[in-house]
């Protein structure tokens, strides 16, 4: 068994909103990467940032993602970054994979200032987020099954979009 769907896709294409509703939909539990690397390691993300760097960062949430994708009656939403990892995209293999997709001028406004996602803290996140979806959006459409635009559209119906492609 595995989680029904994963949610992957940049900063602000909505993964943990839409997961978190999508969940609630099916009566299933969301499990969101994010989260569970601060309940695992007992901080926050940009404090692990801050204190260790990326590369620790990236090594707690590969290990989150590999739990995440052990639990049964889930939703799962991981990172924006996760699918960085040639391991987390081989263990994706499978799995009904969504990519939540978000071009840069919707994604910017929906992340604001980078406030909680320090990757997109610096003085020029608009590029910043354009050099992350140069270099990721090759590795979402390899682990997705199934793309989604989020663009111009509500959380809700974003999510009876995802509901319809399942
Ligand atoms: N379809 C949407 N339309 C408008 N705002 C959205 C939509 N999806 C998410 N948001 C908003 O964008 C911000 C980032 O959403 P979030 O779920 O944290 O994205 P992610 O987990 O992909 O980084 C939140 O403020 C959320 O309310
Ligand atoms: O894109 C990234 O590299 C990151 C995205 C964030 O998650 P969201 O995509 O849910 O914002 C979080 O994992 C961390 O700040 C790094
Ligand atoms: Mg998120």
């Amino acid at each position: 068994m595995s989680p029904r769907v994963v949610l992957v896709g940049p900063p602000g294409a909505g993964k943990t909103t839409i997961g978190r509703k999508l969940a609630a939909r099916l009566e299933l539990r969301l499990v969101d990467t994010d989260q569970l690397v601060e309940l695992q390691s007992g901080r926050t993300v940009p404090e692990i940032f801050t204190t260790d760097g990326e590369a620790t960062f990236r090594a707690l949430e590969e290990r989150a993602v590999l739990d995440a994708l052990d639990e049964d009656e889930a939703v799962v939403s991981l990172g924006g970054g996760a699918v960085l990892s040639e391991r987390t995209r081989a263990a994706l293999a499978g799995h009904t994979v969504v990519f939540l997709a978000v071009g840069m001028a919707e994604g910017v406004r929906r992340t604001g200032m980078g406030v909680g996602r320090p990757l997109l803290a610096g003085i020029n996140p608009r590029a910043t987020f354009k050099a992350m979806l140069d270099a990721r959006l090759g590795l979402y459409r390899e682990v997705a099954t199934i793309e989604v635009v989020t663009d111009g559209r509500s959380p809700a119906a974003v999510v009876d979009a995802v509901l319809a492609a399942l």
